[in-house]
């Protein structure tokens, strides 16, 4: 499973945060796409790079394969497993502009500054079954783009594709966005709020201690439960300015529904872990990650690397 989840300093920069739960990595790194790169793009949806890129993901065919990735405009992007729903063409539709599922993030990283110009964009756009190889075949995924105003949840099903609003700032897995902020309705009665002491019957009743109204919020990793919970801790925890305080705060509120290994299996019957958790802030056009075997936050920011380079940086 996966939890992504956004929010901002309140000055205009955005914070984009993601656990990429699954049962191993996929040999994943930091990689800078710069403005200098040719790109292959099979239905020339990505002609080139208007936006140097920084994000996590694999290189195959030297092309970036993101899993999340953000701009130097302030833009930012996440793909999270949606199996069952997620539908892609089959073939590119004329008229159309045409993406590859794989090369998504790119997509949106490498050619827009905003949510509003992705949104606008989104109107025109396929996202079609082209995988770059055999080794890779498309990924059948759902996508948070978040900027400092806002995020949007993309989701292109056997009914087209649909771009929901995020008003809560969060993308967990299975079922659709909608049902997720639907659900958000059972939860009405939890709240940060310390308890007056009660009276039932005769008896006087007073709170152990804090949390007593977050009694209720779901303690599973189940995607709806991890949707729940992260929504409630990122919608309930306080503006930060400074960036040390939003990279303690993305990684705090994800490690609520990070998964712990032997706790819940796959199909399979191998556990999932949350492999990295990655953060991209746009204050400093800086990527942080840790992993479950080395909790220690590392980071690359675009300043260390010409981001106007033609070959893509491996940082
Ligand atoms: C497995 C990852 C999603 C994790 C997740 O959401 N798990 C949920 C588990 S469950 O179903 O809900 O149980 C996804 C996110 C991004 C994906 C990768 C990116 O899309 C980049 C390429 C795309 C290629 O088509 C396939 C390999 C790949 C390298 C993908 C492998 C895998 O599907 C990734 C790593």
């Amino acid at each position: 499973m996966c939890t992504g989840i956004r929010f901002s300093d309140g000055q205009g920069s955005v914070y984009l945060a993601r656990n990429l739960d699954w049962t191993s990595g996929y040999g994943q790194q930091v990689v800078l796409t710069p403005t200098g790169y040719a790109p292959r793009s099979p239905f020339g949806a990505v002609p080139g790079i208007e936006h140097a890129t920084i994000g996590m993901g694999i290189v195959e065919e030297d092309t970036p394969l993101y899993f999340d990735c953000g701009n130097d405009a302030g833009l930012a992007v996440a793909g999270l497993n949606f199996p069952g729903y997620a539908a892609y063409a089959p073939g590119p539709v004329e008229g159309s502009v045409n993406v590859a599922a794989y090369e998504f993030p790119l997509w949106v990283c490498s050619q827009f500054a905003s949510v509003d110009e992705v949104e606008a964009a989104l109107a025109h756009v396929v996202i079609v079954d082209k995988p770059i190889n055999d080794k890779y075949p498309s990924s059948l995924l759902h996508w948070i783009v978040a900027d400092g105003e806002r995020s949007i949840v993309v989701e292109h099903t056997s009914e087209g594709m649909q771009v929901f609003d995020d008003d809560v700032d969060v993308l967990t897995n299975q079922p659709g966005f909608a049902w997720h902020h639907e659900n958000l309705r059972n939860y009405l009665n939890t709240s940060p709020e310390f308890p007056p002491e009660t009276e039932l019957g005769r008896a006087r009743l007073t709170p152990f201690g804090s949390g007593s109204h977050m009694r209720g919020i779901p303690g599973d990793y189940y995607s709806p439960s991890r949707f729940v919970r992260a929504a409630y801790v990122n919608a309930q925890y306080p503006t930060k300015g400074t960036e040390a305080e939003n990279v303690s705060r993305a990684f705090h509120t994800l490690q609520q529904v990070a998964m712990v290994d032997g706790c819940a299996a796959m199909g399979s019957g191998e556990f999932e872990i949350t492999v990295y958790t990655g953060l991209f802030s746009s204050s400093t056009a800086t990527y942080y990650w840790n992993t479950y075997d080395d909790p220690a936050i590392h980071s690359v920011a675009m300043a260390d690397h010409p981001v106007d380079g033609e070959k893509l940086v491996l940082a």
